[in-house]
């Protein structure tokens, strides 16, 4: 099967990446276009193929669009029509529709992926159009399943994946970051303090998906009457870290929204 990847930056890369090193394609059926050759350098040193956008259309049976939403009336204009192609988009806000309209395909599909995909372990939310058929879905479904977990949603709730998966991983640093500077405050090394916080996190999120109990259940069994952690977590109250961390999901799902639009 010959695929192509329009736009190489990080989540392009991440996918070219990810299909060559987990075996669903070779080499010899990838190619890579994109619009500054700095970006597709390091590929071509490693052997990917690399091509223009025009010939990607002409060549390829699957085309991932990977470029900023800003960018891509530019990438449709050098793309042209693409009718019998199967198109994976990951760009925001751009809707089917509107990809539809401008390749002529009627087989698309649109993909919120995190990047936990560079270790398979990504979130890809997905919406498709109605035209896909049984091995159209198949092979979506090969070509995805090596960035991790697919969650097929309505396309409308794409924007609300974007802002909780997609973008998801950036707050969660954030807040990793911050808990290590917690540590090193407290005299813990950098690394230390930084093992501890991850493998809470991991050990925390492995519970709730193994034994699948709500999250209010657990907190309650970490917290004894007038001990530690209630105090923790009345600070955490004090400072709205439950409204400011909602807040934090809202603005970005409006903005999600908003780029829909423009
Ligand atoms: N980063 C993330 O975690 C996620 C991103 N997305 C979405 O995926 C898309 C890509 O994001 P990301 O990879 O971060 O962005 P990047 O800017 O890292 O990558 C986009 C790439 O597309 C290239 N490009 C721009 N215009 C064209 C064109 N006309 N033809 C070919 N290539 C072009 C850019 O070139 P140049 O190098 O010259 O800028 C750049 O290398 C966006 O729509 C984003 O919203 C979705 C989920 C997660
Ligand atoms: O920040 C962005 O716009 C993209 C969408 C999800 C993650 N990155």
């Amino acid at each position: 099967m010959k695929c192509g990847i329009v736009g190489v930056g990080n989540i392009g890369g991440i996918i070219a990446k990810r299909l060559v090193e987990t075996g669903t394609l070779d080499k010899s059926e990838l190619f890579l276009a994109s619009r500054t050759f700095e970006r597709l350098k390091p590929f071509a040193e490693q052997g990917f193929q690399i091509s223009s956008v025009k010939e990607i259309a002409e060549k390829c049976e699957v085309i991932f669009l990977c470029v900023k939403p800003q960018d891509s009336d530019k990438m449709f204009e050098e793309l042209g029509e693409a009718p019998d192609r199967l198109i994976i988009s990951t760009m925001t806000g751009v809707t089917i529709k509107r990809i539809v309209e401008r390749t002529k395909s009627v087989k698309v599909v649109r993909i919120m992926p995190n990047i936990p995909s560079m270790i398979g372990q990504g979130v890809i939310g997905l919406a498709k159009s109605e035209s896909l058929n049984q091995q159209d879905w198949q092979t979506v479904e090969k070509l995805l399943s090596c960035l991790g977990k697919i969650f097929e949603v309505k396309e409308e709730l794409i924007p609300a994946v974007t802002a909780l998966s997609g973008s998801g991983p950036a707050f969660i640093f954030v807040i990793v970051d911050a808990l290590i500077d917690a540590g090193i405050r407290m005299g813990l090394s950098y690394d230390l303090s930084r093992r501890m916080v991850l493998e809470t996190m991991k050990g925390s999120a492995e519970l709730l998906l193994q034994l699948g109990n709500h999250p209010g259940e657990f907190r309650h069994v970490v917290t004894s009457p007038a001990g530690t952690t209630i105090e923790g977590i009345y600070r955490m109250e004090r400072e709205r870290v439950r409204g400011a961390l909602m807040k934090t999901i809202q603005d970005t799902y409006m903005r999600a929204l908003e780029l829909q639009k423009e």
